[in-house]
Protein backbone atom coordinates (compact mmCIF):
# COMPACT_ATOMS: atom_id res chain seq x y z
CA UNK A 1 0.00 0.00 0.00
CA UNK A 2 1.43 3.14 -1.27
CA UNK A 3 1.99 6.06 1.53
CA UNK A 4 -0.20 8.88 0.98
CA UNK A 5 1.79 12.47 0.86
CA UNK A 6 2.07 14.49 3.96
CA UNK A 7 -0.45 17.20 4.11
CA UNK A 8 1.88 21.27 4.95
CA UNK A 9 0.06 20.97 8.14
CA UNK A 10 0.97 17.21 9.19
CA UNK A 11 4.60 18.59 7.75
CA UNK A 12 4.27 21.50 10.16
CA UNK A 13 3.38 19.61 13.44
CA UNK A 14 5.66 16.66 12.62
CA UNK A 15 8.39 19.63 12.23
CA UNK A 16 7.19 21.26 15.83
CA UNK A 17 6.99 18.10 17.61
CA UNK A 18 10.88 17.12 16.17
CA UNK A 19 11.58 20.11 17.81
CA UNK A 20 10.55 19.69 20.91
CA UNK A 21 12.23 16.18 21.27
CA UNK A 22 15.06 17.32 20.05
CA UNK A 23 14.76 20.93 22.85
CA UNK A 24 15.82 22.80 19.60
CA UNK A 25 14.33 26.27 20.25
CA UNK A 26 11.65 26.80 17.65
CA UNK A 27 12.95 29.96 16.06
CA UNK A 28 11.72 30.85 11.99
CA UNK A 29 15.17 29.33 10.98
CA UNK A 30 15.19 25.96 12.90
CA UNK A 31 11.28 25.57 12.19
CA UNK A 32 11.70 26.06 8.22
CA UNK A 33 15.02 23.73 8.69
CA UNK A 34 13.27 20.72 10.29
CA UNK A 35 10.10 21.20 7.72
CA UNK A 36 12.55 21.00 4.82
CA UNK A 37 13.88 18.15 6.06
CA UNK A 38 10.73 15.71 6.78
CA UNK A 39 8.84 17.29 3.51
CA UNK A 40 12.30 16.63 1.50
CA UNK A 41 12.33 19.62 -0.29
CA UNK A 42 15.72 21.68 0.31
CA UNK A 43 15.95 24.91 2.25
CA UNK A 44 18.20 27.46 0.63
CA UNK A 45 16.18 27.72 -2.87
CA UNK A 46 13.09 29.07 -1.19
CA UNK A 47 13.36 32.85 -1.26
CA UNK A 48 12.57 33.22 2.95
CA UNK A 49 13.61 36.87 3.32
CA UNK A 50 11.83 38.16 0.38
CA UNK A 51 8.83 36.21 0.61
CA UNK A 52 8.40 37.19 4.51
CA UNK A 53 9.34 40.74 3.72
CA UNK A 54 6.59 40.91 1.47
CA UNK A 55 4.09 38.93 3.38
CA UNK A 56 5.18 41.32 5.73
CA UNK A 57 3.39 44.48 3.61
CA UNK A 58 0.55 42.92 2.19
CA UNK A 59 -2.37 44.74 3.22
CA UNK A 60 -4.29 43.98 6.27
CA UNK A 61 -7.04 46.48 6.65
CA UNK A 62 -10.04 44.57 6.28
CA UNK A 63 -11.01 40.94 8.02
CA UNK A 64 -10.93 39.81 4.33
CA UNK A 65 -7.71 40.98 3.74
CA UNK A 66 -6.13 39.95 7.12
CA UNK A 67 -7.27 36.36 6.38
CA UNK A 68 -5.67 36.89 2.62
CA UNK A 69 -2.40 37.99 4.40
CA UNK A 70 -2.18 35.46 6.71
CA UNK A 71 -2.52 32.29 4.06
CA UNK A 72 0.22 33.96 1.86
CA UNK A 73 2.42 34.15 5.34
CA UNK A 74 1.33 30.44 6.18
CA UNK A 75 2.23 29.48 2.62
CA UNK A 76 5.90 31.08 2.93
CA UNK A 77 6.70 30.32 6.11
CA UNK A 78 6.17 26.49 4.92
CA UNK A 79 8.21 26.83 2.06
CA UNK A 80 6.21 25.14 -0.33
CA UNK A 81 5.72 26.77 -3.65
CA UNK A 82 2.47 24.55 -4.28
CA UNK A 83 1.25 26.69 -1.03
CA UNK A 84 2.10 29.76 -2.21
CA UNK A 85 1.12 29.86 -5.39
CA UNK A 86 -2.28 28.90 -4.14
CA UNK A 87 -1.92 32.05 -1.79
CA UNK A 88 -1.03 34.35 -4.73
CA UNK A 89 -3.92 32.88 -6.79
CA UNK A 90 -6.78 33.53 -3.58
CA UNK A 91 -5.51 36.85 -3.49
CA UNK A 92 -6.10 37.94 -7.02
CA UNK A 93 -9.20 36.06 -6.92
CA UNK A 94 -10.37 37.92 -4.28
CA UNK A 95 -8.81 41.32 -5.67
CA UNK A 96 -10.44 41.23 -9.12
CA UNK A 97 -14.00 39.91 -6.87
CA UNK A 98 -13.75 43.03 -4.56
CA UNK A 99 -12.71 45.70 -7.17
CA UNK A 100 -16.42 47.22 -8.60
CA UNK A 101 -16.68 48.05 -12.10
CA UNK A 102 -16.75 51.51 -13.70
CA UNK A 103 -20.80 51.04 -13.64
CA UNK A 104 -21.24 49.90 -10.31
CA UNK A 105 -18.85 52.89 -8.82
CA UNK A 106 -20.71 55.97 -10.53
CA UNK A 107 -23.72 54.29 -9.34
CA UNK A 108 -22.52 54.22 -5.57
CA UNK A 109 -21.18 58.02 -6.23
CA UNK A 110 -24.61 59.30 -7.35
CA UNK A 111 -26.43 57.41 -4.40
CA UNK A 112 -23.89 58.75 -1.98
CA UNK A 113 -24.00 62.63 -3.66
CA UNK A 114 -27.62 62.21 -2.80
CA UNK A 115 -27.29 60.76 0.38
CA UNK A 116 -27.80 63.71 3.47
CA UNK A 117 -24.33 63.44 4.91
CA UNK A 118 -23.82 65.15 8.74
CA UNK A 119 -20.79 67.18 7.86
CA UNK A 120 -21.28 67.31 3.77
CA UNK A 121 -23.36 69.17 1.30
CA UNK A 122 -24.31 68.60 -1.99
CA UNK A 123 -22.16 71.12 -3.69
CA UNK A 124 -18.83 69.89 -1.35
CA UNK A 125 -19.12 66.66 -2.76
CA UNK A 126 -20.59 67.74 -6.60
CA UNK A 127 -16.70 70.08 -5.93
CA UNK A 128 -14.57 67.41 -4.31
CA UNK A 129 -16.08 65.26 -7.76
CA UNK A 130 -15.01 68.12 -9.94
CA UNK A 131 -11.88 68.86 -8.76
CA UNK A 132 -10.79 64.95 -9.32
CA UNK A 133 -12.41 64.82 -12.53
CA UNK A 134 -10.51 67.70 -13.87
CA UNK A 135 -6.88 66.89 -12.02
CA UNK A 136 -7.02 63.21 -13.36
CA UNK A 137 -8.05 62.95 -17.02
CA UNK A 138 -5.29 61.60 -18.18
CA UNK A 139 -4.81 58.73 -16.57
CA UNK A 140 -8.14 56.24 -16.03
CA UNK A 141 -6.26 53.73 -13.61
CA UNK A 142 -5.81 56.91 -11.29
CA UNK A 143 -9.58 58.57 -11.94
CA UNK A 144 -10.70 55.19 -11.18
CA UNK A 145 -8.88 55.24 -8.12
CA UNK A 146 -9.31 58.77 -7.17
CA UNK A 147 -13.38 58.23 -7.47
CA UNK A 148 -13.37 55.47 -5.40
CA UNK A 149 -11.19 56.99 -2.59
CA UNK A 150 -13.75 59.53 -2.77
CA UNK A 151 -16.44 57.22 -2.34
CA UNK A 152 -15.12 54.97 0.53
CA UNK A 153 -14.54 58.69 2.28
CA UNK A 154 -18.21 59.63 1.97
CA UNK A 155 -19.22 56.61 2.74
CA UNK A 156 -17.35 56.61 5.92
CA UNK A 157 -18.76 60.18 6.78
CA UNK A 158 -22.09 59.98 9.53
CA UNK A 159 -25.29 59.99 7.63
CA UNK A 160 -27.50 63.42 8.30
CA UNK A 161 -30.57 62.84 10.67
CA UNK A 162 -32.66 62.87 7.91
CA UNK A 163 -35.91 64.62 9.45
CA UNK A 164 -33.32 67.70 11.41
CA UNK A 165 -31.31 67.65 7.98
CA UNK A 166 -34.58 68.68 5.87
CA UNK A 167 -35.52 70.83 9.11
CA UNK A 168 -38.70 70.53 11.61
CA UNK A 169 -40.70 72.15 9.34
CA UNK A 170 -40.50 69.32 6.51
CA UNK A 171 -40.83 66.64 9.15
CA UNK A 172 -43.65 68.40 10.18
CA UNK A 173 -45.01 69.19 6.94
CA UNK A 174 -43.91 65.12 6.31
CA UNK A 175 -46.45 64.10 8.75
CA UNK A 176 -49.31 66.55 8.10
CA UNK A 177 -53.35 65.43 7.43
CA UNK A 178 -52.65 65.75 3.88
CA UNK A 179 -49.94 63.40 3.63
CA UNK A 180 -51.31 61.03 5.57
CA UNK A 181 -54.67 60.94 2.97
CA UNK A 182 -51.67 60.35 0.78
CA UNK A 183 -50.85 56.41 2.42
CA UNK A 184 -51.84 54.27 0.83
CA UNK A 185 -52.88 50.63 2.26
CA UNK A 186 -49.76 49.05 1.22
CA UNK A 187 -47.15 51.85 1.57
CA UNK A 188 -45.03 51.36 4.90
CA UNK A 189 -45.76 53.84 7.37
CA UNK A 190 -41.67 54.70 7.84
CA UNK A 191 -41.62 55.08 4.10
CA UNK A 192 -43.85 58.24 4.52
CA UNK A 193 -42.14 59.53 7.26
CA UNK A 194 -38.18 59.16 5.81
CA UNK A 195 -39.74 60.82 2.10
CA UNK A 196 -41.36 64.21 3.02
CA UNK A 197 -43.91 65.44 0.59
CA UNK A 198 -43.45 67.67 -2.50
CA UNK A 199 -46.13 70.01 -0.99
CA UNK A 200 -43.57 69.84 1.79
CA UNK A 201 -40.23 70.97 0.21
CA UNK A 202 -42.52 73.79 -1.51
CA UNK A 203 -43.61 74.82 2.10
CA UNK A 204 -40.07 74.95 2.84
CA UNK A 205 -38.48 76.57 0.23
CA UNK A 206 -41.70 79.42 0.67
CA UNK A 207 -40.97 79.31 4.67
CA UNK A 208 -37.19 79.65 4.75
CA UNK A 209 -35.81 80.31 1.31
CA UNK A 210 -37.97 82.64 0.13
CA UNK A 211 -39.13 84.54 3.07
CA UNK A 212 -35.81 85.25 4.46
CA UNK A 213 -34.94 86.50 0.79
CA UNK A 214 -37.36 88.81 0.32
CA UNK A 215 -36.89 90.40 4.25
CA UNK A 216 -38.68 88.69 6.65
CA UNK A 217 -40.73 91.68 7.31
CA UNK A 218 -42.18 92.56 4.21
CA UNK A 219 -45.47 91.97 2.59
CA UNK A 220 -44.46 89.44 0.35
CA UNK A 221 -42.31 87.31 3.50
CA UNK A 222 -46.00 87.14 4.83
CA UNK A 223 -47.97 86.08 1.88
CA UNK A 224 -44.88 83.29 1.54
CA UNK A 225 -45.79 82.17 4.96
CA UNK A 226 -49.07 82.36 4.25
CA UNK A 227 -48.94 80.26 1.27
CA UNK A 228 -46.69 77.73 3.01
CA UNK A 229 -49.28 77.30 6.10
CA UNK A 230 -51.97 76.30 3.73
CA UNK A 231 -50.20 73.73 1.68
CA UNK A 232 -48.80 72.38 5.43
CA UNK A 233 -52.47 72.01 6.92
CA UNK A 234 -55.10 72.66 4.29
CA UNK A 235 -54.65 71.34 1.08
CA UNK A 236 -54.11 67.73 -0.63
CA UNK A 237 -51.04 68.11 -2.86
CA UNK A 238 -52.42 65.35 -5.67
CA UNK A 239 -55.12 67.14 -5.62
CA UNK A 240 -55.49 70.81 -8.26
CA UNK A 241 -56.07 73.44 -6.15
CA UNK A 242 -57.27 76.54 -7.96
CA UNK A 243 -56.42 79.30 -5.35
CA UNK A 244 -53.22 78.16 -4.41
CA UNK A 245 -52.26 78.19 -7.92
CA UNK A 246 -53.18 81.72 -8.53
CA UNK A 247 -51.99 82.42 -5.16
CA UNK A 248 -48.47 81.13 -6.31
CA UNK A 249 -48.46 83.27 -9.34
CA UNK A 250 -48.72 86.58 -8.18
CA UNK A 251 -46.31 85.48 -5.46
CA UNK A 252 -44.02 84.51 -8.43
CA UNK A 253 -45.20 87.82 -10.43
CA UNK A 254 -44.66 90.06 -7.22
CA UNK A 255 -41.12 87.72 -6.90
CA UNK A 256 -40.11 88.96 -9.98
CA UNK A 257 -40.63 92.61 -9.68
CA UNK A 258 -38.78 92.09 -6.63
CA UNK A 259 -35.59 90.70 -8.49
CA UNK A 260 -35.49 93.29 -10.61
CA UNK A 261 -35.61 96.18 -8.33
CA UNK A 262 -33.11 94.51 -5.88
CA UNK A 263 -30.95 94.02 -8.97
CA UNK A 264 -31.35 98.07 -9.87
CA UNK A 265 -30.32 98.77 -6.68
CA UNK A 266 -27.55 96.34 -6.41
CA UNK A 267 -26.24 97.77 -9.72
CA UNK A 268 -26.74 101.55 -8.44
CA UNK A 269 -25.29 100.71 -5.19
CA UNK A 270 -22.15 99.35 -7.09
CA UNK A 271 -22.04 102.57 -9.09
CA UNK A 272 -21.89 104.94 -6.58
CA UNK A 273 -19.47 102.75 -4.98
CA UNK A 274 -17.19 102.93 -8.08
CA UNK A 275 -17.61 106.62 -8.36
CA UNK A 276 -16.11 107.09 -4.83
CA UNK A 277 -13.83 104.92 -5.47
CA UNK A 278 -12.85 106.76 -8.03
CA UNK A 279 -12.89 109.63 -6.62
CA UNK A 280 -10.64 108.85 -3.99
CA UNK A 281 -8.41 107.89 -6.99
CA UNK A 282 -8.09 111.25 -8.15
CA UNK A 283 -7.81 113.15 -4.83
CA UNK A 284 -5.16 110.72 -3.51
CA UNK A 285 -1.83 112.79 -6.14
CA UNK A 286 1.57 111.17 -4.27
CA UNK A 287 0.62 108.16 -1.80
CA UNK A 288 2.12 105.43 -3.73
CA UNK A 289 0.70 102.91 -1.00
CA UNK A 290 -3.35 104.41 -1.27
CA UNK A 291 -2.89 103.97 -5.07
CA UNK A 292 -2.19 100.81 -5.00
CA UNK A 293 -5.17 100.21 -2.33
CA UNK A 294 -7.51 102.01 -4.87
CA UNK A 295 -6.18 99.99 -8.09
CA UNK A 296 -6.73 97.06 -6.18
CA UNK A 297 -10.71 97.88 -5.14
CA UNK A 298 -10.89 98.57 -8.53
CA UNK A 299 -9.63 95.14 -9.63
CA UNK A 300 -12.31 94.34 -6.60
CA UNK A 301 -15.18 95.22 -8.83
CA UNK A 302 -13.79 93.24 -12.04
CA UNK A 303 -14.60 90.01 -10.13
CA UNK A 304 -18.14 88.18 -9.44
CA UNK A 305 -19.04 90.08 -6.19
CA UNK A 306 -19.76 87.28 -3.47
CA UNK A 307 -19.85 87.87 0.36
CA UNK A 308 -16.03 87.45 0.48
CA UNK A 309 -15.50 89.51 -2.21
CA UNK A 310 -17.63 92.21 -0.18
CA UNK A 311 -15.97 91.56 2.82
CA UNK A 312 -12.30 92.46 1.07
CA UNK A 313 -14.25 95.53 -0.09
CA UNK A 314 -15.12 97.07 2.79
CA UNK A 315 -11.99 96.18 4.65
CA UNK A 316 -9.70 98.18 1.64
CA UNK A 317 -12.23 100.82 1.71
CA UNK A 318 -11.46 101.12 5.59
CA UNK A 319 -7.80 101.38 5.40
CA UNK A 320 -8.10 103.67 3.02
CA UNK A 321 -10.35 105.89 4.89
CA UNK A 322 -8.40 105.50 7.78
CA UNK A 323 -4.88 106.42 5.94
CA UNK A 324 -6.87 109.12 4.94
CA UNK A 325 -7.68 110.95 7.94
CA UNK A 326 -4.30 109.78 9.36
CA UNK A 327 -2.87 112.21 6.23
CA UNK A 328 -5.49 115.10 6.63
CA UNK A 329 -4.63 115.72 9.69
CA UNK A 330 -0.60 115.99 9.39
CA UNK A 331 -1.91 117.63 6.54
CA UNK A 332 -3.90 120.18 8.11
CA UNK A 333 -1.30 120.53 11.04
CA UNK A 334 1.49 121.28 8.43
CA UNK A 335 -0.42 124.09 6.68
CA UNK A 336 -1.48 125.64 9.79
CA UNK A 337 2.25 125.71 10.63
CA UNK A 338 3.10 127.17 7.28
CA UNK A 339 0.31 129.93 7.40
CA UNK A 340 1.73 131.33 10.50
CA UNK A 341 5.49 131.14 9.16
CA UNK A 342 4.40 132.75 6.22
CA UNK A 343 2.37 135.56 7.84
CA UNK A 344 5.29 136.00 9.87
CA UNK A 345 7.20 136.33 6.87
CA UNK A 346 5.22 139.22 5.18
CA UNK A 347 4.91 140.95 8.83
CA UNK A 348 8.86 141.04 8.54
CA UNK A 349 8.63 142.23 4.56
CA UNK A 350 5.63 144.93 5.06
CA UNK A 351 8.32 146.35 8.21
CA UNK A 352 11.03 145.91 6.30
CA UNK A 353 9.32 148.39 3.06
CA UNK A 354 7.55 150.57 5.63
CA UNK A 355 11.51 151.52 7.21
CA UNK A 356 12.98 151.70 3.68
CA UNK A 357 10.16 154.23 2.05
CA UNK A 358 10.57 155.81 5.70
CA UNK A 359 14.47 156.01 4.67
CA UNK A 360 14.05 157.23 1.21
CA UNK A 361 11.65 160.01 2.21
CA UNK A 362 14.69 161.17 5.01
CA UNK A 363 17.11 160.77 2.34
CA UNK A 364 14.70 162.72 -0.17
CA UNK A 365 14.05 165.86 3.10
CA UNK A 366 17.74 165.99 3.62
CA UNK A 367 18.55 166.14 -0.36
CA UNK A 368 16.08 169.35 -0.13
CA UNK A 369 18.05 170.09 3.03
CA UNK A 370 21.67 170.05 1.85
CA UNK A 371 20.75 171.93 -1.09
CA UNK A 372 19.06 174.58 0.64
CA UNK A 373 21.90 174.25 3.87
CA UNK A 374 23.76 177.75 4.46
CA UNK A 375 26.32 176.63 6.84
CA UNK A 376 28.21 173.12 8.17
CA UNK A 377 26.25 173.49 11.13
CA UNK A 378 23.34 172.83 9.02
CA UNK A 379 24.42 170.30 7.13
CA UNK A 380 26.58 168.64 10.00
CA UNK A 381 22.65 167.86 10.96
CA UNK A 382 21.93 166.92 7.84
CA UNK A 383 24.24 164.09 8.03
CA UNK A 384 23.64 162.85 11.22
CA UNK A 385 20.07 162.37 10.71
CA UNK A 386 21.22 160.54 7.22
CA UNK A 387 23.71 158.24 9.43
CA UNK A 388 20.30 157.89 12.25
CA UNK A 389 18.33 156.59 9.50
CA UNK A 390 20.78 154.80 8.04
CA UNK A 391 21.99 152.71 10.90
CA UNK A 392 18.41 152.35 11.66
CA UNK A 393 17.50 150.89 8.66
CA UNK A 394 20.47 148.16 8.76
CA UNK A 395 19.26 146.99 12.06
CA UNK A 396 15.80 146.11 10.72
CA UNK A 397 17.23 144.47 7.34
CA UNK A 398 19.38 142.70 9.55
CA UNK A 399 16.63 141.57 11.98
CA UNK A 400 14.69 141.21 9.00
CA UNK A 401 17.34 138.89 7.29
CA UNK A 402 17.72 136.75 10.99
CA UNK A 403 14.01 136.07 11.30
CA UNK A 404 13.68 135.05 7.55
CA UNK A 405 16.22 132.52 7.93
CA UNK A 406 14.96 131.20 10.87
CA UNK A 407 11.73 131.29 9.02
CA UNK A 408 13.36 129.29 6.51
CA UNK A 409 15.34 126.49 8.85
CA UNK A 410 11.62 126.02 10.25
CA UNK A 411 9.57 125.26 7.15
CA UNK A 412 12.62 123.00 6.34
CA UNK A 413 12.25 120.97 9.71
CA UNK A 414 8.15 121.30 9.19
CA UNK A 415 8.99 119.59 5.39
CA UNK A 416 11.20 116.94 6.50
CA UNK A 417 9.43 116.09 9.54
CA UNK A 418 6.54 115.27 7.32
CA UNK A 419 8.03 113.39 4.88
CA UNK A 420 9.62 110.88 8.02
CA UNK A 421 6.27 110.63 9.26
CA UNK A 422 4.87 109.41 5.89
CA UNK A 423 7.87 106.96 5.09
CA UNK A 424 7.49 105.68 8.67
CA UNK A 425 3.93 105.00 8.40
CA UNK A 426 4.50 103.18 5.15
CA UNK A 427 6.87 101.59 6.43
CA UNK A 428 5.77 99.98 9.77
CA UNK A 429 2.50 99.71 7.49
CA UNK A 430 0.81 97.88 11.55
CA UNK A 431 -1.85 100.24 11.44
CA UNK A 432 -3.40 98.69 7.97
CA UNK A 433 -3.67 94.84 6.81
CA UNK A 434 -1.58 95.09 3.69
CA UNK A 435 1.72 94.65 3.12
CA UNK A 436 3.26 97.52 1.14
CA UNK A 437 5.72 96.17 -0.95
CA UNK A 438 3.82 92.53 -1.97
CA UNK A 439 0.33 94.20 -1.48
CA UNK A 440 -1.11 90.84 0.33
CA UNK A 441 -1.79 90.88 3.96
CA UNK A 442 0.14 91.64 6.49
CA UNK A 443 0.26 89.55 9.79
CA UNK A 444 -2.82 91.65 11.28
CA UNK A 445 -4.39 91.32 8.28
CA UNK A 446 -3.57 87.82 8.51
CA UNK A 447 -4.92 87.32 12.06
CA UNK A 448 -7.96 88.59 11.34
CA UNK A 449 -8.74 86.31 8.10
CA UNK A 450 -7.43 83.58 10.10
CA UNK A 451 -10.03 84.21 12.81
CA UNK A 452 -12.95 84.94 10.11
CA UNK A 453 -12.15 81.63 7.79
CA UNK A 454 -12.15 79.59 11.12
CA UNK A 455 -15.34 80.68 12.49
CA UNK A 456 -16.72 80.32 8.51
CA UNK A 457 -15.53 76.74 8.73
CA UNK A 458 -16.91 75.88 11.74
CA UNK A 459 -19.79 77.35 11.09
CA UNK A 460 -20.54 75.07 8.00
CA UNK A 461 -18.57 72.31 9.38
CA UNK A 462 -16.46 72.65 6.34
CA UNK A 463 -12.45 72.00 6.10
CA UNK A 464 -9.90 74.35 6.15
CA UNK A 465 -6.33 73.85 5.31
CA UNK A 466 -2.89 76.45 5.93
CA UNK A 467 0.06 76.25 3.71
CA UNK A 468 3.27 78.16 4.58
CA UNK A 469 5.43 78.68 1.87
CA UNK A 470 9.07 80.00 1.70
CA UNK A 471 11.21 81.07 -1.33
CA UNK A 472 14.37 78.75 -2.31
CA UNK A 473 17.53 79.90 -2.45
CA UNK A 474 16.27 83.66 -1.60
CA UNK A 475 19.58 84.85 -0.46
CA UNK A 476 21.32 83.96 -3.16
CA UNK A 477 18.80 85.70 -5.71
CA UNK A 478 19.57 88.89 -3.50
CA UNK A 479 23.18 88.48 -3.59
CA UNK A 480 23.64 88.16 -7.05
CA UNK A 481 20.87 90.71 -8.47
CA UNK A 482 20.50 92.95 -5.59
CA UNK A 483 18.10 93.42 -3.10
CA UNK A 484 15.58 95.29 -5.00
CA UNK A 485 15.33 92.97 -7.40
CA UNK A 486 15.37 90.48 -4.67
CA UNK A 487 12.05 92.82 -3.88
CA UNK A 488 10.31 92.67 -7.35
CA UNK A 489 10.69 88.59 -7.05
CA UNK A 490 8.64 89.18 -3.62
CA UNK A 491 6.08 91.24 -5.68
CA UNK A 492 6.27 88.30 -8.87
CA UNK A 493 5.34 85.59 -6.43
CA UNK A 494 2.12 87.93 -4.80
CA UNK A 495 1.17 88.42 -8.60
CA UNK A 496 1.15 84.89 -9.62
CA UNK A 497 -0.28 84.09 -6.53
CA UNK A 498 -3.43 85.92 -7.17
CA UNK A 499 -3.63 84.78 -10.61
CA UNK A 500 -3.12 80.91 -9.65
CA UNK A 501 -5.31 80.72 -6.12
CA UNK A 502 -8.80 79.99 -6.15
CA UNK A 503 -11.17 83.22 -5.30
CA UNK A 504 -11.55 82.24 -2.05
CA UNK A 505 -7.94 81.51 -1.05
CA UNK A 506 -6.04 83.95 1.09
CA UNK A 507 -2.38 84.60 0.48
CA UNK A 508 -0.19 86.95 3.37
CA UNK A 509 3.15 87.86 3.99
CA UNK A 510 4.54 86.37 7.25
CA UNK A 511 7.82 88.56 6.95
CA UNK A 512 11.09 88.07 4.52
CA UNK A 513 10.46 85.48 1.93
CA UNK A 514 7.99 83.40 3.84
CA UNK A 515 4.25 83.89 3.04
CA UNK A 516 1.12 82.04 4.41
CA UNK A 517 -2.16 80.71 2.53
CA UNK A 518 -5.42 80.06 3.90
CA UNK A 519 -7.24 77.29 1.90
CA UNK A 520 -11.45 77.21 2.79
CA UNK A 521 -13.26 74.21 1.58
CA UNK A 522 -9.98 72.03 0.18
CA UNK A 523 -8.94 69.07 2.58
CA UNK A 524 -5.03 68.30 2.33
CA UNK A 525 -4.76 66.44 -1.03
CA UNK A 526 -6.48 69.52 -2.61
CA UNK A 527 -4.75 72.12 -0.50
CA UNK A 528 -1.60 70.33 -1.58
CA UNK A 529 -2.16 70.58 -5.13
CA UNK A 530 -3.24 74.01 -5.20
CA UNK A 531 0.13 74.47 -3.89
CA UNK A 532 1.47 72.57 -6.60
CA UNK A 533 -0.52 74.43 -9.48
CA UNK A 534 1.40 77.29 -8.07
CA UNK A 535 5.06 76.34 -7.89
CA UNK A 536 3.49 75.24 -12.15
CA UNK A 537 2.23 78.99 -12.56
CA UNK A 538 5.36 80.16 -11.91
CA UNK A 539 7.53 78.07 -14.24
CA UNK A 540 5.24 79.54 -16.97
CA UNK A 541 4.95 83.00 -16.41
CA UNK A 542 9.11 83.53 -15.33
CA UNK A 543 10.53 86.51 -13.57
CA UNK A 544 12.49 88.71 -15.44
CA UNK A 545 15.26 91.11 -13.95
CA UNK A 546 17.77 92.87 -16.04
CA UNK A 547 16.95 90.97 -18.92
CA UNK A 548 17.88 87.47 -16.83
CA UNK A 549 14.97 84.78 -16.73
CA UNK A 550 14.95 83.69 -13.03
CA UNK A 551 12.90 80.85 -11.91
CA UNK A 552 11.68 81.37 -8.27
CA UNK A 553 11.17 78.24 -6.68
CA UNK A 554 9.70 77.63 -3.26
CA UNK A 555 8.62 75.04 -0.46
CA UNK A 556 5.90 74.94 1.19
CA UNK A 557 3.99 72.56 4.00
CA UNK A 558 0.24 71.99 4.46
CA UNK A 559 -1.70 70.95 7.00
CA UNK A 560 -5.76 71.29 7.84
CA UNK A 561 -6.64 72.92 11.19
CA UNK A 562 -8.23 69.84 13.48
CA UNK A 563 -11.72 70.49 15.30
CA UNK A 564 -9.82 70.83 18.40
CA UNK A 565 -6.92 72.35 16.85
CA UNK A 566 -6.09 76.51 17.43
CA UNK A 567 -5.15 78.06 14.02
CA UNK A 568 -1.09 78.14 15.20
CA UNK A 569 -0.33 74.79 16.23
CA UNK A 570 -1.75 73.71 12.28
CA UNK A 571 0.56 76.61 11.52
CA UNK A 572 3.21 75.39 13.70
CA UNK A 573 3.01 72.06 11.88
CA UNK A 574 2.38 73.32 8.17
CA UNK A 575 5.91 75.08 9.13
CA UNK A 576 7.80 72.12 10.03
CA UNK A 577 6.36 70.36 6.68
CA UNK A 578 7.82 73.08 5.03
CA UNK A 579 10.95 72.37 6.94
CA UNK A 580 11.03 69.04 6.00
CA UNK A 581 10.52 70.20 2.36
CA UNK A 582 13.81 72.27 1.94
CA UNK A 583 15.62 68.97 3.88
CA UNK A 584 14.53 66.78 1.02
CA UNK A 585 16.00 69.29 -1.33
CA UNK A 586 13.44 72.21 -1.92
CA UNK A 587 10.86 72.87 -4.47
CA UNK A 588 7.92 70.69 -3.02
CA UNK A 589 5.37 70.58 -1.03
CA UNK A 590 4.34 67.93 2.01
CA UNK A 591 1.90 67.45 3.94
CA UNK A 592 2.25 67.94 7.95
CA UNK A 593 2.17 64.69 9.91
N1 LIG B 1 15.01 91.73 -1.19
C1 LIG B 1 14.52 91.39 0.02
N2 LIG B 1 15.17 90.47 0.75
C2 LIG B 1 14.66 90.10 1.94
C3 LIG B 1 13.48 90.67 2.46
N3 LIG B 1 13.22 90.11 3.66
C4 LIG B 1 14.22 89.21 3.90
N4 LIG B 1 15.09 89.20 2.86
C5 LIG B 1 16.31 88.39 2.68
O1 LIG B 1 15.95 87.04 2.47
C6 LIG B 1 17.09 86.23 2.74
C7 LIG B 1 16.63 84.95 3.40
O2 LIG B 1 17.74 84.13 3.50
P1 LIG B 1 17.68 82.71 4.15
O3 LIG B 1 16.83 82.74 5.39
O4 LIG B 1 19.08 82.22 4.29
O5 LIG B 1 16.85 81.82 3.13
P2 LIG B 1 17.20 81.31 1.66
O6 LIG B 1 18.42 81.93 1.07
O7 LIG B 1 15.95 81.47 0.88
O8 LIG B 1 17.50 79.79 1.89
P3 LIG B 1 16.46 78.62 1.97
O9 LIG B 1 15.26 79.13 2.71
O10 LIG B 1 17.15 77.53 2.72
O11 LIG B 1 16.13 78.22 0.58
C8 LIG B 1 17.99 87.07 3.62
O12 LIG B 1 19.15 87.37 2.87
C9 LIG B 1 17.18 88.33 3.90
O13 LIG B 1 18.01 89.48 3.95
C10 LIG B 1 12.82 91.68 1.67
O14 LIG B 1 11.78 92.24 2.02
N5 LIG B 1 13.39 92.01 0.46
Amino acid sequence: MSKLPLQPLDIAREALRQLALKRVAPTPDNFRAAYADISGQPVGDFPFETLTSIADHLPRDTPEREQLAARFARAVESGNWDQVREALGATFAALSATRPSWAELLRELMSLLDTPHQNLTRARKLAAVDHVLAANTANPETLFARLSGLVQGWQREPLAERLNHWSDDAADAAKTPATERRRSAEEPADAVAEQPSFAAWLALLLRRGVAPLVGEETALAQEARAIADTIEHDIDPHAADESLGVRLRALEAKLEWAGEDQRAIRASLLNLLRLIVDNIGELVVDDLWLHGQVEALGLLFERPLDIRALDELERRLRDVIDKQRHLKRQLTDAQERLKSMLGGFVDRLVSLSESTSHYHQTLSDCAVRIRGAGDVSELSSVVETLLDETRAVQQTAQRSSAEIGALREQVEAANSLITRLQRELDETSELVRYDPLTGVLNRKGLDEAIAREISRARRHSAVLCVGVLDLDNFKQLNDTFGHRTGDEALRHLADVARGSLRQQDVIGRLGGEEFLVLLPDADVEQAAEIMTRLQRALTKHIFLADNSRILITFSAGIACIGAEETAAEAIDRADKAMYAAKRAGKNRVLVAG
